[in-house]
């Protein structure tokens, strides 16, 4: 399970070949004999001497890309016109726009969806505010509201950076799940500001969905906001990656044989992610967890300043062991990885009990080289969507809040959480089940089906939900 060539490094390159001096064919073996991986070939002018063409090569990362381009640039007759980076090009204007249900035909049209007639909608929602579900855009709308300040595993690249990861996570609530999302960056963290600011845009939607917000100011962040607003608020990299999480280690324990309750588990980088996928491992039976940061092991008996942390350590570590990484995975079954690129090492994984279980989390690298890692473990996951078996939050959070939404949710509790984690390892059948496929792909239209009925019926079970879906 190579780190491969794939479509998010694809650089196009655009040639002008003088014929008499070169051949397409030479061309295409330089680049090939660099590395790179040939995928698409457009002829874009021809001429009895010159021909321009656009070619496309998968390559591994930006330093093989200027590899590639330094060999076409020296080789005789060709003139690198240009080099574009494919990503960048569907980032080009942004992935999102506003699309009007219907046209404005003409002034009748004009006075029923603006001026006047809008104005006795307006009346009816200030006369009985729930009907705002009926008659906005509230019943079927999600914020996704970040600060930048622990976006993917980059860190704290601010709000305008953040903004690509909030489109796409937007686009992905629609396409997956129908549900329509805006990207809310916010340039500010101060903990207060940021609440008083979800709490004056909420009459807008239907629920809010925290992402990329660091720890621990996501914890209070989330927590005040889910006492005072009545619309379901989930903090995405805690319990969308809890839930994800779950699914996944349902299924590679049924493959390794072993039990919630008999296994060792080490959780590295215990921070939005890694708190809530120990909560979740805690709250499913597992009843050995050791979390570690970039200090070690969190142990009882020490004073953190992260309040979660004091949490953290009377809740987990029974045995109470302090060391490095390497130290505390001694034994273990399953290592949780939500931290930093590089953190385990080959000689850690031996150390692991029979038939380990990694799941190296960390975006956009993970905390092992999967290559490395392979021939050590039994299975091996990470939250890459060009490697098989992708733990990622995105099979979790379209499907969770369209359940949410649809029976009207007041909040998404632990029970609904359960049942979407349960409901997502359910997609892989036992026949299907192997040490490539733990987890559905994103793209199995059974994932947000599951995850919504398990959601809406956990929802009804605990009081939360103020629709009857069957109505
Ligand atoms: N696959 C998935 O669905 C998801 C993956 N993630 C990834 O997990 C990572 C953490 O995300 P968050 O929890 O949101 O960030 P966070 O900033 O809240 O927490 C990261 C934690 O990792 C710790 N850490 C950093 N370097 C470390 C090291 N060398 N050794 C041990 N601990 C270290 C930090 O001190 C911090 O406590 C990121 O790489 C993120 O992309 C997060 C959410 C979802
Ligand atoms: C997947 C995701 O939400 C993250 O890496 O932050
Ligand atoms: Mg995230």
């Amino acid at each position: 399970m190579a780190l491969e060539r794939t479509a998010s490094m694809s650089i196009i390159l655009r040639l002008e070949i003088d014929k008499s001096l070169a051949h397409f064919g030479g061309i295409l073996s330089s680049i090939s004999a660099a590395g790179g991986d040939i995928v698409a070939i457009d002829v874009i002018k021809v001429s009895k001497q010159r021909t321009v063409r656009d070619i496309t090569v998968n390559v591994y990362d930006q330093a093989h890309a200027q590899q590639v381009v330094d060999v076409v640039s020296r080789l005789a007759g060709v003139k690198l016109i240009n080099v574009s980076d494919r990503t960048f090009l569907v980032h080009l204007g942004g992935k999102l726009e506003v699309q009007p249900k219907m046209p404005i035909k003409n002034r009748e049209e004009l006075s029923r969806v603006y001026t006047p007639g809008v104005a006795r909608v307006c009346q009816a929602i200030a006369e009985d505010p729930s009907k705002a579900f009926s008659l906005t855009i509230k019943r079927n709308t999600v914020a996704v509201v970040s600060d930048g300040s622990a976006v993917l595993g980059l860190g704290d690249v601010g709000p305008y950076a953040a903004m690509p990861v909030m489109e796409g996570k937007a686009m992905l609530f629609k396409q997956l799940a129908g549900v329509d999302a805006f990207p809310i960056c916010l340039d500010t963290k101060d903990t207060e500001e940021i609440i008083r600011i979800v709490k004056a845009i909420a009459p807008a939607f239907g629920g809010i969905n925290l992402e990329d917000i660091s720890a621990p100011r996501c914890f209070e962040i989330e927590e005040r906001l889910k006492e005072e607003l009545d619309i379901p608020v989930f903090h995405d990299d805690q319990h969308g990656t809890a839930v994800v999480m779950l699914a996944g280690l349902l299924n590679a324990l049924k493959l390794v044989g072993k039990r919630l309750d008999e296994i060792k588990v080490v959780v590295c980088g215990i921070g939005a992610a890694g708190t809530a996928c120990t909560k979740m491992l805690l709250s499913a039976g597992v009843q050995n967890i050791i979390g570690v940061d970039r200090d070690g092991a969190i142990v009882r008996g020490k004073r953190y300043d992260n309040p979660m942390w004091n949490w953290y350590a009377e809740r987990t570590n029974p045995d109470n062991v302090s060391g490095s990484l390497s130290d505390v995975i001694e034994g273990a079954d399953v290592f949780i990885g939500v931290s930093a690129p590089g953190v385990l090492k080959v000689e850690d994984i031996k150390k692991m009990a029979r038939d380990p279980i990694v799941f190296a989390m960390a975006n956009p690298i993970p905390e092992i080289d999967p290559e490395e890692a392979e021939p050590y473990v039994r299975v091996l996951a990470t939250g890459r969507s060009d490697l098989p078996n992708q733990i990622n939050n995105v099979l979790c959070f379209p499907g969770i809040f369209r359940g949410a939404l649809d029976c009207r949710a007041r909040e998404i509790n632990e029970e609904m959480k359960l049942a979407a984690a349960k409901a997502i390892a359910s997609v892989v059948s036992d026949e299907e089940l192997n040490e490539y496929y733990i987890i559905p792909s994103v793209f199995n239209t059974k994932v947000v089906e599951r995850v919504r009925e398990a959601v809406i019926e956990a929802a009804v079970r605990t009081g939360v939900a103020r629709r009857d879906t069957k109505d």
